[in-house]
């Protein structure tokens, strides 16, 4: 599908994009309690995936996105995850606890991506193919206390806290630098808000059995999904107010995007689960370390280019094993509208430009898609392969076009 984006005002109002962090969590935690979300329509891909992963290990969707607990997992002999790394480095702890034989693949994106931390993590009771994807894992944990490398992936460590859940306990050691910190401290949120009993000591966490409570409700919103309506509204001159967010908890994690914007100049109000942007004066550029929350590095890359100054975005090391070589397609896309920007190993480096009409295909990467699309509601812009924001929001095109975009989306 090709995108066709014109200059546009974004105001209005929109429900936030559900969250796939917390959705994939909320699916996964089926495994411990029964699940029922109340806000599902049109799942996004990685939604998608999380959803037949637990139903290949057992679990019983009675109907759309209600799911029932079951005493006993099977351990499936294959598995598909598509592109969500999420739920391939939360799901292989949880099936090394379950044991068995099980070919593991995914898409191309997937196929690129490291394992190398939870293989050496599991060896010599599992072993595994290939240190990519498709690979055959194979083999039983029996340990309760687990040592990983905390600098590939966190996504290992929250799955280990549900596997160790499902186990009756244990202990994860993590060997510093630990990345992506935010998201462990979600997870342990999360379960401790439903009953479980996980405590973080430095670089340790401590997993206690424990009896989980069902869960009934929403996902909540996605704060770094919703930042690309935020900044098509500052950089469109418009303002838009963005519902269904949840509160602004104290660690740091995608919802820091609101501070890192009203440090730019952006004014914003966040009330109990609505953020409201008021457009700017005049954007200043910030200096900012996405390691803890990698995820807002192409949203911050989509204003970047309008400030006064320039912005720096360090800690980019692990967006080369994202979905595409982040550090590669946010350059090369900011490039193709004409955008100011410089790389290195640590760094990325956005310069004040008076962006000109850009096209890019999407290289397999939805934030990438997103980026392009916001700059293009100020420049004019053609997106190849759009559809591919589907992997974590497939209102993206839609919502625009409400809050005013004028898009045209040829299939
Ligand atoms: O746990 C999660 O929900 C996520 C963790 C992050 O990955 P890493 O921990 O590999 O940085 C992030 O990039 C991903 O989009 C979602
Ligand atoms: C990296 C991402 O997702 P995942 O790791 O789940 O593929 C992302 O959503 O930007």
């Amino acid at each position: 599908m090709r995108a066709e984006v014109k200059r546009s005002i974004i105001r209005g109002k929109v429900r936030a994009p559900t969250s796939k962090s917390f959705g994939i969590r909320l699916i996964l935690y089926s495994l411990l309690a029964n699940v029922r979300l109340l806000n599902v329509s049109d799942p996004s891909d990685d939604i998608q995936v999380a959803r037949n992963f637990v139903k290949e290990l057992g679990v019983i969707e009675e109907k759309p996105f209600a799911f029932n607990k079951v005493e006993r997992l099977r351990s499936p002999s294959s598995l598909y995850f598509g592109g969500s790394a999420t739920t391939l480095r939360m799901g292989i702890p949880i099936l090394a606890v379950l044991g068995g034989r099980v070919m593991l693949d995914g898409d191309s994106s997937l196929r690129r991506r490291p394992l190398n931390a939870i293989i050496d993590a599991l060896k010599p009771q599992v072993s595994f193919s290939s240190t990519t994807l498709p690979t055959i894992m194979e083999g039983r944990l029996k340990t309760d206390h687990i040592t990983i490398s905390g600098s590939e992936s966190s996504q290992y460590i929250s799955g280990f806290i549900y596997a160790l859940s499902l186990v009756g306990g244990g202990e994860i050691e993590i060997t510093p630098p630990i990345s992506s910190k935010s998201y462990i401290y979600m997870t342990v949120q999360l379960i401790n808000s439903l009953g479980g009993k996980v405590k973080i000591k430095g670089n340790k966490i401590e997993v206690e059995g424990s009896s989980f409570r069902d869960y009934i409700g929403e996902i909540p919103g996605d704060y770094a999904l919703s930042s690309f309506y935020a900044i098509a509204s500052v950089i469109t001159g418009g303002e838009v107010s963005i519902e269904n967010l949840y509160p602004i908890p104290e660690y740091e994690g995608d919802h820091s995007i609101v501070e890192i914007l009203s440090k730019m100049g952006v004014k914003t109000e966040i009330t109990e689960n609505r953020w409201k942007v008021f457009g700017s004066e005049n954007l200043k550029g910030v200096t900012v370390n996405v390691d803890s929350f990698p995820d807002l590095a192409p949203s911050i890359a989509s204003i970047a280019p309008f400030a006064d100054s320039e912005t720096v975005i360090e800690g980019t090391k692990r967006l080369r094993t994202k979905e595409s070589d982040r550090v590669y397609t946010i350059t090369s896309t900011l490039k193709s509208f004409s955008v100011k920007v410089d790389a290195n190993e640590e760094q990325i480096i956005i310069y004040p430009s008076a962006i000109k009409e850009g096209h890019i295909e999407c290289p397999s990467d939805h934030r990438i898609a997103m980026l392009a699309g916001v700059l293009s509601l100020v420049s004019n812009g053609i997106i190849d392969r759009a559809e591919c924001v589907n992997k974590s929001n497939p209102y993206f095109w839609k919502d625009l076009i409400s809050l005013g975009g004028n898009i045209n989306l040829i299939k």
